[in-house]
């Protein structure tokens, strides 16, 4: 493609690489409560920063405060206490101009179904008040960019999900902006579709676009974000990179043991005492082990018959796991 973030002459991250883009101070967003119940605190004294060409991630549950940490970073909804600075500048301040220098793809598609890809761009761009010529040059561009060159022509109704979620984020860029907020970028989207567009967002990042996103999908995280932050109930509960957290907060592998539903307690009672960490879920034993090979030779040993053992590497799943007593997915 036409590397968008090198059409100005900028050359990625170069030497400004590392400087903070985004930096939160206890940060705070507490929404009205109604009928007379008190206000909720959705983000509860935040501190965190975002260099700039780095991916940075949000990991956290539904409900966690990721979409509203990402609105307040958007200047589309004010902090209610703490301090957040973007771009060098003040959100409660400085919002309109942060907004132009922002690319935002929200949780839902908020394309125009009606009017053709191109059309869609082309509209994008004028809101920036950019000239006619130069829009369309940037939409030619964007369409490559987004695998949608050969879709131009047609109307967004006729687009798979996949299709849209990139016209979303090539519309995004139209700007060329220095930050693209993502949230969920890839929910809902076939495994063929998701992998699609990590490559798409992989290349923006290689260009030294600053990308942020929120996830609640650990295999997501662990592929895009260079960096991230997992939170609950409000607030941040480790950051780091995927490795580092994997290596901070859990073992190297992971044994998953499965028993039948009678002898289900009895035999999860008994595996549990052959490592110092386990994890039970319902239907699930996890023991995290360096060694899960060994481990699962002492299950066999001590007379445990699992229906089905699997040994696989540790993941943020089980740090998430391990940090809140929760599985990420629902
Ligand atoms: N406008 C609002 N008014 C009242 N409560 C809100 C509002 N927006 C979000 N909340 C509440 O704040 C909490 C955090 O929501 P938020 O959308 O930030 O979480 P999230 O981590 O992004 O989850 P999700 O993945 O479901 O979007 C939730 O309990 C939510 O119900």
């Amino acid at each position: 493609m036409t590397e968008p973030d090198q059409r100005n002459g900028r050359t990625g991250a170069g030497d400004r690489a590392g400087e903070p883009l985004v930096e939160a101070r206890a940060l705070r967003k507490a929404y009205r409560g109604k009928g007379g119940r008190g206000d909720f605190t959705a983000v509860d004294g935040i501190d965190f920063e975002v260099r700039r060409g780095e991916a940075f991630g949000l990991l956290g549950a539904n409900g966690a405060g990721k979409s509203s940490t990402m609105r307040m970073i958007a200047c589309v909804s004010p902090a209610s206490g703490g301090s957040l600075r973007v771009l060098g500048r003040d959100t409660a301040a400085d919002g309109a101009y942060i907004r132009s220098r922002l690319g935002v793809v929200p949780q839902d598609d908020s394309v125009d179904t009606e009017l053709t890809v191109r059309e869609n761009l082309l509209i994008h761009g004028r809101y920036f008040g950019l000239p006619r010529k130069v829009v369309r040059g940037r939409a030619d561009e964007l369409l490559e960019f987004a695998r949608l060159t050969e879709k131009a022509d047609e109307r967004v109704e006729a687009l798979s999900g996949g299709m849209r979620r990139r016209l979303t984020i090539a519309r995004a860029l139209v700007n060329e902006p220095e930050i693209v907020l993502l949230d969920e970028p890839t929910t809902g989207l076939d495994p063929q579709a998701r992998h699609l567009l990590w490559e798409r967002l992989f290349q923006l990042r290689q260009n030294g676009v600053t990308l942020i996103l929120t996830t609640h999908y650990m295999d997501e995280a662990e592929q895009l974000c260079d960096r991230l932050v997992v939170m609950d109930g409000g607030r941040i509960v480790a950051e780091g990179s995927p490795a580092a957290l994997i290596e901070r907060y859990v073992t190297r592998e992971v044994l998953e043991l499965r028993f039948e539903p009678a002898e289900h307690r009895a035999l999860v009672d008994k595996a549990r005492e052959l490592v110092d960490r386990a994890e039970e879920l319902p239907d699930r034993l996890l023991l995290h082990t360096d060694d899960g090979e060994a481990t699962l030779a002492a299950v066999h040993a001590r007379g445990i018959t699992p229906v089905t053992a699997l040994v696989r590497r540790a993941s943020l799943e089980d740090v998430f796991l391990t940090l809140t007593g929760r599985s990420l997915v629902d």
